[in-house]
Formats: C-alpha cells, sequence, structure tokens
C-alpha cells in the first residue's frame, strides 16, 4: 500500500471521500465529498475567500454553470478545448496519446502536434496498456460536456469547462459596480466540467470538479510598477523558471532556485510586479490551509505551453507521493485577449475611461433630441430613450449615425424595448471636447485553483503515521471536527457535563463531537485520525473542581483549565 491507497483508505472510512455511483459499479473521474470530506473543502473554500474577498477586496460572483454555444465559441474553447487521444483498436479502450507516451518514453510531449505524437507512437512501438493491441490514429477530442437548452435542443450549450468565462460575460456589470475604477476584480467557485479522456489518477484528474477562479482587472501599463508589490516583495519562493527548465546542464534540484519575488522581478524571470504579488497571494493562501511548504513549488510556463496571447504563466505544483508534482493553481497574465474576443463576438465595447495627468482633446457625437416629437411618439417612455442614447458608446454611436444618414432609421434595443428611432427624431454633431482620460481594454492576472487537488494535497501532506498512531495534522483553518468532547467514564454525570460542553461549544460556532464509546486512548486516536485539533475530557476531577483536560492533537499535551474557560481558549488557539 503506497501513502496514496492508505489515505484513501482513510478517508474513505472516516467520511472523506467516497467514489461516485459506487452501488453502480462507479465512474471514474467523479468523487463524493462524505461529511468530514465536505466540511474540510468548503473550510479550503472559505479560507480562500477570505484572502481574496476580505484581503484582496474583490468580490464574489456566480453564474450558470450551462453556457450557451456562442460564449465558448467566442472564447476559444469550441475550437481549441482539446486533448489528443488514441484508442486500441482490439478493445476500443480511450487513452491520451500524451499521457501514454509519457508513461512508456521518459520525453516531454508538451506543446507536440498530433503529427508528432503519431510519429512518438510509432517509433517506440507503443501500444495498449489494456489488451497489447495496436492504436488508431492519434486525434482530437472536445473535453466540453455537450448538452442543449430547452425542448427539441434547439439552443446548443456546454456544462462550463472553468468559472472564468462567467466574470468576463459580465465584465461590464462588474466595471459599473466598482464605478469603472480599475484596478478591480472578481472572484467566482463553482463546479467546473471536463470530459477527460481516461481520468485514471483517482481524485488528481476529475471530470466534475469545484474551481475557484479570479479575473484581476487592471491598468496594463501599471504591471511593472504594482502598487501592493512593495507588502510581498521580500517573500522568498522555490522558482522553477521556463528558461532553468529547458537547461540541461542542470541537475532537477538545481532547476528550482529559491529566491525573493523582488529579485525574480528585477531578474526578468517573472515578468512584472502584478503577476508577482498575485503569485504571493497564493503562497499565503496555501500556506494558511496547511500544505507542506517543503512540497510548493512555482513552475513558468515554457513558451510552447503558454497560450499564444499570454504575457506570463506560472503554476503552483503540489508535491504527492504517488503522482509527483501536480499542478493546483494557475495564476496567468491573461492580457486583454478574452475582453476583445468577447467584445469583437458581442459587438459591446468592454473598454473603461482612466483618468490621465494631463487632459488632451477628443472628438465625439452629442445628441440633440427633438423633444416634441420624442416625447409625442414615445410617451412614458422617452426618458429611456434619452437615458439610453446618453449610455451609447463611440461603436454604437457611430453606427447610429450611420444608419439614419443611409436608412433614415435605427433601432435602438434597450432592457425596456425596443425604440425605432427616425432621423428627424434627433441632430447628431461631431464636437471636440477636451477630456481628461483614455479609454483602455484593461488587462487580466488570472489566479486558477482546483479545490479538488487542493483539498486532497492537505490530506495528504498532514497525513503522519507515528509508532502507535495516524494523525491528520490539519491546520486549524480547515480541520472538520475542531474538539473532541468525552466523558472519561459513563456515569457520576459526567456524560451530562460533556454534552452540556459540547453543545455549548456548537453554540458559540465550534464543531464539537461527543463520543462516550471505548477507552479513552481509543478515542483521542479517533479523533486524531480526522484531524481534530482538541480535546476535552469530563473526569473525576471535574467533579470537585470544574476544571476539565485539555488535549492537543499534535504534542499530544495535557493540562488543566477551568470549564467555563473552555469556549474562549479554544476559540482564541484557533
Ligand atoms: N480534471 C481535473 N480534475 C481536477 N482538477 C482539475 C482538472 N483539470 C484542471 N483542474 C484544476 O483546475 C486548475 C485550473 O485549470 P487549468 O485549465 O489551468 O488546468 P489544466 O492546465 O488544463 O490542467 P491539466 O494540465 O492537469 O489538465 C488546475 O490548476 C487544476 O488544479
Amino acid at each position: 500500500m503506497d501513502k496514496y491507497d492508505k489515505i484513501i483508505d482513510l478517508t474513505k472510512r472516516r467520511g472523506f471521500l467516497w467514489n461516485s455511483f459506487e452501488i453502480y459499479g462507479g465512474i471514474a473521474g467523479f468523487f463524493d465529498y462524505g461529511p468530514l470530506g465536505a466540511i474540510l473543502k468548503n473550510n479550503v473554500i472559505n479560507t480562500w475567500r477570505k484572502h481574496y474577498i476580505v484581503n484582496e477586496g474583490f468580490y464574489e460572483i456566480d453564474s450558470p454553470t450551462v453556457t450557451p454555444y456562442e460564449v465558448l465559441k467566442a472564447s476559444g474553447h469550441v475550437e481549441n478545448f482539446t486533448d489528443p487521444l488514441v484508442e486500441c483498436k482490439d478493445c476500443l479502450e480511450s487513452f491520451r496519446a500524451d499521457h501514454i507516451i509519457e508513461e512508456n518514453v521518459d520525453v516531454d510531449t508538451e506543446g507536440k502536434t498530433l503529427q508528432e505524437l503519431q510519429e512518438m507512437i510509432e517509433k517506440n512501438n507503443i501500444r495498449c496498456p489494456k489488451c497489447g493491441g495496436e492504436f488508431k490514429e492519434v486525434s482530437t477530442f472536445n473535453l466540453m460536456f455537450a448538452t442543449s437548452i430547452g425542448p427539441g435542443g434547439k439552443r446548443a450549450a456546454f456544462m462550463r469547462p472553468e468559472t472564468a468565462q462567467g466574470i468576463f460575460i459580465q465584465f461590464k456589470r462588474i466595471s459599473q459596480f466598482f464605478r469603472n475604477k480599475l484596478p478591480f476584480g472578481a472572484v467566482q467557485i463553482g463546479k467546473a466540467y471536463r470530459n477527460e479522456i481516461s481520468p485514471r489518477q483517482g481524485v488528481i484528474r476529475l471530470r466534475e470538479f469545484t474551481q475557484a477562479e479570479g479575473e484581476f482587472f487592471i491598468d496594463s501599463r501599471k504591471k511593472e510598477n504594482f502598487e501592493k508589490f512593495e507588502s510581498v516583495k521580500d517573500m522568498v519562493l522555490p522558482l522553477l523558471s521556463g528558461k532553468n527548465q529547458e537547461d540541461e546542464s542542470l541537475s532537477s534540484e538545481e532547476k528550482v532556485v529559491k529566491m525573493s519575488l523582488s529579485d525574480a522581478v528585477k531578474n526578468g524571470i517573472i515578468a512584472h510586479e502584478a503577476i508577482a504579488y498575485y503569485i504571493a497571494v497564493t503562497k499565503k493562501f496555501l500556506m494558511e490551509i496547511g500544505i507542506d511548504e517543503t512540497k510548493l513549488r512555482f513552475r513558468q510556463h515554457l513558451p510552447n505551453e503558454m497560450a499564444h496571447y499570454a504575457a506570463d504563466c506560472w503554476d503552483a505544483e503540489l508535491y504527492t507521493d504517488r503522482y509527483g508534482w501536480i499542478e493546483c493553481v494557475g495564476v496567468a497574465d491573461r492580457t486583454n485577449y478574452d475582453l476583445l474576443a468577447h467584445m469583437k463576438n458581442s459587438g459591446d465595447d468592454l473598454s473603461v475611461f482612466v483618468e490621465l495627468d494631463e487632459e488632451h482633446e477628443i472628438e465625439a457625437y452629442e445628441i440633440e433630441l427633438n423633444y416634441k416629437l420624442v416625447g409625442r411618439t414615445f410617451k412614458g417612455d422617452a426618458k429611456v430613450l434619452e437615458e439610453s442614447l446618453k449610455e451609447l458608446d463611440d461603436k454604437k454611436m457611430e453606427e447610429l449615425v450611420e444608419a439614419l444618414e443611409t436608412e433614415g432609421k435605427y433601432v435602438l434595443k434597450t432592457c425596456k424595448r425596443d425604440f425605432e428611432i427616425l432621423k428627424e427624431y434627433l441632430t447628431a454633431k461631431k464636437v471636440k471636447k477636451i477630456v481628461k482620460g483614455e479609454k483602455i481594454i484593461p488587462h487580466v492576472i488570472e489566479p486558477s485553483y482546483g479545490i479538488d487537488r487542493i483539498t486532497y494535497c492537505v490530506m495528504e501532506h498532514a497525513f503522519k503515521e507515528d509508532e502507535d498512531r495516524t494523525v491528520m495534522g490539519f491546520s486549524n483553518a480547515v480541520s472538520p471536527i475542531k474538539v473532541g468532547v468525552f466523558p472519561l467514564v459513563n456515569k457520576e454525570g459526567m456524560p451530562e457535563i460533556a454534552m452540556d460542553l459540547k453543545n455549548k461549544l456548537r453554540e458559540n460556532g465550534l464543531i464539537a463531537e461527543y463520543d462516550d464509546s471505548g477507552a479513552i486512548g481509543r478515542r483521542y486516536m479517533r479523533m486524531d485520525e480526522v484531524g481534530t485539533p482538541f480535546c476535552i475530557t469530563i473526569d473525576g476531577e471535574t467533579l470537585k473542581d470544574r476544571s476539565v483536560t485539555i488535549r492537543e492533537r499534535d504534542s499530544r499535551e495535557q493540562f488543566r483549565i477551568p470549564i467555563n474557560e473552555v469556549v474562549p481558549y479554544i476559540k482564541d488557539k484557533l
């Protein structure tokens, strides 16, 4: 049994992780969180919220998981969200071509074309691991789960493959919410769906998983000089740069260099202060949830791995016993690619007006309404038309003026109704204006977290086997049960006192569990195994002087405190 099997065994027994649909034989790529697993995962998510919402000042949004075709067409997912697939000619089992090659030969398949993968399979005579059969040609497989909206399937859609697009789609609203003052950003936590070809890595590669993503919109001219960077500049991190990954003269240990963020930016290893700052936020979060610092490194994407539009991208990789280093977070500078793509496809203006230090002159349309005519035509809605015209961006205004000139009319769609505007309703003339700013399409820094992989690593990094016990050394922030409360014996009023204390802890928002079965040592062991940081025992002394024994999980130290100090003591410690 390796560590992974031991952890999966413990997590099954103690209610952390269960195979989904088990009574129907199970399906690879799906896992349930049991009672303690669900609390653990929620604690991870709530700690994440604390970092990004409370500390960083972003706000959370919550969009649908069913996403219309047009959105994912515009984002490039319909064309490009694919993995290379090979199928066995005999048993018809499917595999990811790049994974099957890497399992057989010591090569890196990152960025290889279908043709190159095909050649690698042929050259190395790689065959089906299940039956030894030959493979069909390598092809591409789109990972999105297709669905349709409404009866008859007229409206094509997909289950979202990432949460990020929901934020880009609502960019205009988010920008308004923040009164268009850059930098601003939104986060989203929720399910993402990927029809992974052959998920053979247990909980690491799921077909339905939880992501926590943020899109932080910034003025691209401020990336180099990012205000908040000062507070993290001395943080030292293990960095595996793109350059070192490609340097064959270095051993794998030598490739990872510990360096302060300010040095990394100064030496051009990290592209700029803005992305460096969000790398630091990632590290702070991972430390708080109990990730082992020695099992964390930041790996830069190689040029052929990075999307063509990305300016820099770093993955937080966590070390696991069975699967080695796995990507758990990606922090990317995606430039203004997504906003430009949605602008082009939706026709909406997704720019933001930023104030400049110096004034300058621009040309813009000014509209004068024929109020009499407009009032007579649209009655009570005339005001809506007036307001909607004021909100038109330059592009839409050009469209309107041109349509009125060439066709004599223009249909303006608003939330309330459509207005058919005739030429005689208004005059539009170009005027020169002095402005103290300009419109820009913000750039975006995106941290993208895989919550399930992280939650698994939290369990693996917390897992310890001492001679006489197994302990989940969870950090206080994430441990599912905070306190175990035991009566030493089931008589003399001890169970009642213990039960009262458990209830009092719960009334104070702390998850406490009562346990009165078996020897006290075994009860401590049970709580150690699920990572409960404190246990409290009601014993003979309690009856005499109202004091209780507190036992700490990690040190196993025991000491007494008055029963009425238990709640403040635990709250303070947590
Ligand atoms: N199939 C999956 N199961 C669980 N988590 C996943 C899965 N795919 C991606 N993630 C998580 O979501 C995060 C962001 O997704 P991203 O699109 O960057 O992953 P990716 O590069 O496609 O991952 P991989 O290369 O492992 O397939 C990843 O860092 C990872 O933690």
